[in-house]
């Protein structure tokens, strides 16, 4: 191992990681407050605004991916389709099973010029989550409660403001709504025998009506579906703690554009054209198993420097006055200052550590877990955590 390697498993870098990632964060959030009254005067300026600096918030993330871990990211994908990415606007359906797979969802994003802009149906609890979360609020993230009658109209609403987004945009949709675990790939399979669909091997079986709601609200706005398949070469189970250890991963994706007007427009129809996508999904994972690799040509979109550049102008900015302040609580001898700035951190440590867990399918939610949802609603004792599949 040497002796980077060795210095990125270290928890002092960690802590400055962590350290820079919130400050930063911070400042961005309050300058997003900031272009609050500019809202009623100039939408699409501060909605531009906004893209930049979510931006210089998600691309630390990709950084840490891209050039702290070192994980590849290969795309699979018909090159005549590659011409359009970046340049269209695109509803992206993908399979959830990864802890890190919105990294590299954003990686992708950032390679491709729509990382400020991307949007996602996200569950609600994350719009809590410092940071990400208060950032997703001045983006027009789409939340959803996964409680359908609850959802229906604010999805709705939310859909019809990004029709005249300034930017273009890649919309992220897990139709799936959770992460894959052997439990919830269980119980969604009996659902899916009740309702005489086929089984799927890879997947769970895909909630619908988010789907048919979004393509039914931005047709006109999107002009295709991005059918995407993501996996991990060696049967790897990355995790944002191996990041940030500097551990590199594989990732591979599949991408099959698909144009949006031969998705059909009825709801039934267009649910039925969902199960049959989901199918497919499950055979190009099956073959990946079997051969190791995605169908269609590979290309790695290029590498671009901003993501680095902006996370070297945060690392310099707040880096010196961190230690400036270290130095003189140190000179200061006074045992009490030193106390609280290290509750202070403490605090902070474990602040982080909470936000990093929001990452992990040990800690995710019950939805799916069953088909009721009465029951869904109940917490289930600690210590029966139903573990996120391990591919042998
Ligand atoms: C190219 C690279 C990628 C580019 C990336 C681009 C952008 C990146 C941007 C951001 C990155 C950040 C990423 C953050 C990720 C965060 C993601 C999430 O939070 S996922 C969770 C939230 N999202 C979703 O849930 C979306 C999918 N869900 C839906 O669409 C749902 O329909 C819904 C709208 C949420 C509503 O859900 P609800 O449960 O209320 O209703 P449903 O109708 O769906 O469910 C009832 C229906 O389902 C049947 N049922 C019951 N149990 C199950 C089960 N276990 N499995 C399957 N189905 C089940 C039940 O019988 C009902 O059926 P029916 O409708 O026939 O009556
Ligand atoms: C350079 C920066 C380094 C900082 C390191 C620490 C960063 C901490 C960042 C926390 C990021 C929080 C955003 C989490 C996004 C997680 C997306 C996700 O995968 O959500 C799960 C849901 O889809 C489904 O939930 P479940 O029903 O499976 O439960």
């Amino acid at each position: 191992m040497g002796i980077l390697q060795v210095l990125k498993t270290q928890l002092l870098c960690h802590l400055i990681i962590c350290y820079v990632f919130l400050v930063s964060g911070f400042i961005i959030n309050l300058l997003q407050i900031c272009t609050l009254p500019l809202w009623p005067i100039n939408k699409q300026l501060a909605r531009k605004i906004n893209c930049r600096l979510g931006y210089s918030i998600s691309s630390q993330l990709v950084a840490l991916l891209e050039w702290w871990s070192g994980t590849e990211c290969t795309l699979y994908t018909a090159p005549e389709s590659y011409k359009l990415y970046g340049k269209e606007n695109a509803i992206v359906v993908l399979n959830h099973n990864f802890e890190i797979d919105f990294m590299t969802g954003w990686t992708f994003c950032e390679r491709f010029g729509v990382l400020g802009s991307s949007k996602v149906l996200a569950k609600k609890e994350l719009s809590f989550v410092p940071v990400i979360g208060w950032m997703w609020y001045f983006l027009e993230i789409v939340f959803c409660k996964r409680q359908w009658e609850e959802d229906r109209k604010t999805v709705v609403q939310s859909l019809r403001n990004l029709r005249d987004y300034p930017e273009n945009f890649w919309f992220l949709l897990h139709c799936e709504g959770t992460r894959f675990t052997e439990k919830k790939h269980k119980i969604s399979m009996e659902v899916a025998e009740k309702k005489g669909l086929p089984k799927l091997k890879y997947h769970l079986l895909p909630r619908t009506k988010g789907f048919c709601v979004t393509v039914q609200n931005l047709r006109g706005t999107v002009t295709a579906v991005y059918d995407s398949t993501l996996n991990f070469r060696n049967n790897e189970m990355p995790t944002l703690l191996g990041v940030l250890n500097g551990k590199k991963y594989h990732a591979d994706l599949y991408v099959r554009r698909i144009p949006l007007d031969t998705i059909p427009e009825d709801e039934s129809e267009c649910a039925a054209w969902l199960h049959k996508l989901y199918q497919e999904k499950d055979e190009f994972q099956e073959h990946y198993r079997q051969t190791g690799r995605f169908p269609g040509a590979i290309t790695s979109p290029p590498h671009r420097p901003w993501a680095l550049l902006n996370w070297l102008f945060w690392v310099c900015l707040l880096v010196y006055p961190l230690c400036m302040l270290l130095l003189q609580l140190l000179l200061s001898g006074s045992t009490f200052t030193v106390v609280c700035t290290s509750v202070f951190c403490l605090a902070v440590s474990v602040g982080m550590r909470w936000m990093i867990g929001q990452t992990e399918i040990d800690k995710g939610s019950n939805y799916g877990r069953d088909a009721n949802k009465q029951q869904l609603k109940d917490c289930h004792p600690p210590g029966q955590q139903d573990h996120a599949i391990v591919r042998s």
